[in-house]
């Protein structure tokens, strides 16, 4: 299975950093991984809702650009749907039984993702109602990524 993460904006906290280069080694055991991170367009606090849209637009486009044709779509929205860590595992299992060997999830940058890349996308996937940052979001996915792998090979993992 390969798997790529797109985000949008700069991993910068250190702690974040090892923690995701942590749950990268244990994943390569599983998948080919692939993780883009593209840079964020300028977002001052006082942008008009039109320049928010615009922001979001230009976010859009590179992110679109980085999606491979083939590629199931993921896209990580607070109001998406809610999954256990079993049900993720079960939709990464039937997606390679359907013959999709490629997935990509989407983490927007601070205004989130434009309509446009939600219209592209399979499937719109929430961790709660709660906001995490981007970079946070991003650790929090890679260990829930592993944590299906290891359930659909029965492998222990701690609760
Ligand atoms: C700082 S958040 C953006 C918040 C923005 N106000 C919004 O409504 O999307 C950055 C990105 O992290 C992801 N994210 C943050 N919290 C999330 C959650 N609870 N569930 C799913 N994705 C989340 C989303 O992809 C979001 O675009």
């Amino acid at each position: 299975m390969n798997i790529s993460i797109i985000s949008v904006g700069k991993l910068k906290e250190k702690y974040l950093k090892l923690g995701i280069e942590e749950f990268t080694k244990r994943l390569s055991k599983y998948c080919k991984l692939d993780m883009i991170e593209l840079d964020d367009e300028k977002c001052p606090e006082n942008l008009s809702e039109k320049d928010m849209l615009i922001v979001k637009d230009k976010e859009g486009k590179k992110i679109l650009s980085k999606i491979k044709n083939n590629s199931y779509v993921i896209a990580l929205a607070i109001d998406g749907k809610n999954l256990s860590s079993e049900e993720l595992a079960d939709t990464i299992s039937k997606l390679g039984v359907r013959g999709h060997s490629h997935i990509t999830f989407i983490i927007g940058g601070s205004l989130g993702l434009s309509d446009e890349v939600l219209k592209r996308s399979d499937y719109k996937l929430s961790f709660s109602k709660m906001t995490f940052p981007h970079q946070m979001m991003k650790l929090i996915l890679l260990e829930q990524v592993y944590r299906a792998f290891r359930i659909n090979n029965n492998e222990p993992y701690h609760k």
